[in-house]
């Protein structure tokens, strides 16, 4: 009799993790791997949930998907992989129970970052495997991302009359990542084909069953649910779980009071507790009926920000008339005196706004959001926050935008960041957790008030973002491509590395003028020829041209003729980039403020004698 009559008059049990438990016995690799490596350790693991009461067991298979493989070069190990896994779990049950062919889910908190193409592929190709070597039924689990298992259902479905359950993850009780109450998600599902729909992972026991009571019981389908442990902790260095065999199987009345048939455990859950499960449950009649739970209110509509915008976006006024923007850096030590002076005085030369860096040349500096705010509160002038990837991780990125929000600060510049080993603390980690298309289209997402995993933010944003571009490269047409990268992602304008030629000035406009994209061309002056050396030989992206490295060398580092030079040079670039851009970005060395105030007067005087100047 296939499980799916069975479960028409009967509880059934499944087994627990087999990834949780490798890595509680001291396996910190690619888990899938052991099928083909150590199949007996697989075995054991499958014989113990047997022993333990489990009338199904799963292969060990979540990730043998070549998107997870490939993570290890094992891309290419698909089918030896699944094909080995079905082996061990036919050995392991003899027919002493069933056997499921495990896919997970790839899609993690950004679901954007793979695409449905590349997950159809990758689906496909494990499922043939596992559909080859012969399972009694397909289950998707650790889902959180809607579109993407109903993709994969939709494709098992077609594939095979086999049972196919269908399980989804989800963080917050009763909810989708996509906020989407569970029960709507369940009858989808179960509309697209799945025989049972059910929850797991994340969640253990007690907001498990806490979001199956919002769920109905399904009308053709039946309810699965296959909990964590508990809520992971950290110690020493690695991941554990709680799990008690008391409170298993006093949990275990519950989901059947839930309506759940088929129960089983996933990320922490050991044989013990299948077995309390299994003890409390196994072959008792299910429920069919059972009190919903009033569902929550579907979300409440998001507002606008209640923090108006009270200045035009630099995309617009650069789109329209010059623009002058400033780069003065947060100090590296606690003083703020300079720093403010030189706000002021910028100020006063008319320009469009300061930006200030994330800890540049990653090194740290007084954080730039304290800053920005008392600029805009305390002198009135527009600031423009610097993002990088490097120093949050995507929790420290959202909270930091929602901080950002809060104060107004709606200017930002986002970026990957130079990467910690160029900095004062070169042992410290590069996040990365998202790269700069990633930081933007996060960005953007946040303006229609939707976290990056797509939690409703009840606002939206109102960020202007600008991205970096790096004109400095061997193949600029390389470069241009990566510019309309961050357009597609949703860049509303670009400011560039500093630009020391007139050349390099005609080659970027050449290269870009069939984008309606502002770009503010950056423009550095150069301070002393070590000045010029050190920043052509080790910033990254920056080249200087030999013309001008002898004009600064011949001044043998003469401080007062050396910035004459600098503001010289810097002056005739202004020139020709006024011909040819309406943004200019000025970076000040040093904090040596007076010598970007000097320029950003020149550059402002020259745009009204050009007579371009029009009110934004
Ligand atoms: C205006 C501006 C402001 C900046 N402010 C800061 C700051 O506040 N803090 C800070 O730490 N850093 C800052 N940087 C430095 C910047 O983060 C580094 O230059 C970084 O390596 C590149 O950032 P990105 O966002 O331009 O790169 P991305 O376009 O995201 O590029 C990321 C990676 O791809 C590589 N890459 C880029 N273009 C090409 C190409 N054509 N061919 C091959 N590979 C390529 C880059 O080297 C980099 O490793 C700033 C740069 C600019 C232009
Ligand atoms: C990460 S959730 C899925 C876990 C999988 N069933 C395992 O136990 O390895
Ligand atoms: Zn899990």
């Amino acid at each position: 009799m296939s499980f799916l009559d069975r479960l028409k008059n009967e509880i059934l049990i499944a087994d627990g993790a087999m990834g949780t438990l490798l890595y509680s016995y001291g396996t910190d690799s690619c888990f899938e791997e052991l099928n083909v490596s150590h199949p007996n350790d697989i075995l054991k693991i499958h014989e113990a949930y047997i022993a333990a009461g489990s009338d199904i067991i799963q292969t060990n298979t979540y990730a043998a998907n070549y998107l997870k493989l490939q993570r290890y070069g094992l891309e290419e190990s698909v089918k030896e992989i699944n094909s080995a896994a079905v082996k061990i779990a036919k050995q392991a049950a003899e027919n002493k129970a069933y056997i499921l062919g495990t896919m997970g889910g790839n899609r993690g908190v950004n679901p954007k970052a793979i695409s449905i193409d590349e997950i159809k592929r990758s689906f496909r190709e494990q499922l043939y495997c596992l559909l080859l070597e012969g399972v009694d039924g397909i289950l998707l689990e650790t889902f959180y991302d809607l579109d993407e298992i109903e993709t994969v259902l939709a494709i098992a479905r077609k594939e095979t009359n086999l049972p196919i359950i269908a399980q989804v993850s989800i963080h917050e009780p009763g909810i989708m990542q996509n906020q989407m109450p569970i029960n709507e998600a369940f009858e989808r599902l179960e509309a697209l084909g799945a025989d049972i729909v059910g929850l797991n992972c994340r969640l253990g026991p007690h907001h498990m069953i806490k979001s199956l009571e919002e769920a109905q019981i399904p009308k053709k389908a039946f309810l699965s649910a296959f909990p964590n442990a508990s809520l992971p902790t950290y110690t020493d260095g690695k991941f554990h779980y709680e799990g008690d065999a008391d409170y298993f199987k006093k949990s275990a009345q519950a989901f059947r009071e839930q309506g759940v048939r088929l129960l089983g455990g996933c990320c922490g859950t050991t044989p013990d507790l299948i077995h309390s499960f299994a003890e409390e449950l196994k072959g008792t009649k299910p429920v069919t009926e059972k009190t919903v739970r009033i569902q929550r209110v579907s979300s409440i509509p998001i507002e606008h920000s209640p923090i108006e915008r009270n200045n035009t976006p630099l995309q617009t006024i650069a789109s329209v008339r010059p623009s002058v923007i400033v780069e003065l850096d947060p100090p590296r030590k606690l003083n703020t005196t300079r720093f403010f002076e030189g706000a002021r005085a910028l100020k006063e030369a008319g320009i469009d706004a300061i930006t200030l860096a994330d800890n540049s040349l990653a090194s740290p500096r007084i954080e730039n959001s304290a800053l920005a705010y008392l600029t805009k509160t305390q002198v009135g002038l527009r600031p423009l926050v610097h993002i990088t990837c490097r120093d949050r991780n995507m929790i420290g990125l959202q909270s930091h935008l929602m901080g950002l929000h809060t104060l107004g600060l709606n200017d930002v510049l986002a970026i990957t960041g130079d990467p910690a080993r160029v900095g004062d603390f070169p042992g410290a980690s590069s996040v990365y957790d998202v790269s700069s298309f990633e930081l933007i289209q996060m960005i953007k997402q946040f303006n229609e008030g939707l976290s990056i995993s797509g939690k409703d933010l009840g606002q939206k944003g109102d960020f202007s973002i600008a991205a970096a571009f790096n004109p400095n490269v061997r193949s600029v047409e390389k470069a241009v491509q990566r510019l309309e990268k961050k357009i597609k992602y949703g860049a509303d304008y670009f400011i560039t590395q500093p630009v020391y030629s007139e050349e390099k000035l005609i080659e970027v406009h050449e290269a870009t003028k069939h984008l309606d994209t502002p770009i503010y061309i950056g423009l550095m002056p150069l301070t002393s020829s070590k000045n010029a050396e050190f920043l052509h030989n080790e910033v990254p992206g920056i080249k200087i041209s030999d013309s001008i490295r002898n004009t600064m060398a011949a001044l043998q580092d003469d401080p007062i003729q050396s910035a004459r030079e600098g503001i010289a040079i810097t002056k005739s670039l202004i020139d020709a980039a006024s011909e040819l851009f309406n943004g200019i970005y000025l970076i000040t060395p040093f904090l040596r403020y007076e010598l970007t105030v000097e320029l950003a007067q020149y550059a402002n005087e020259n745009s009204s004698v050009l007579g371009r100047k029009q009110n934004v």
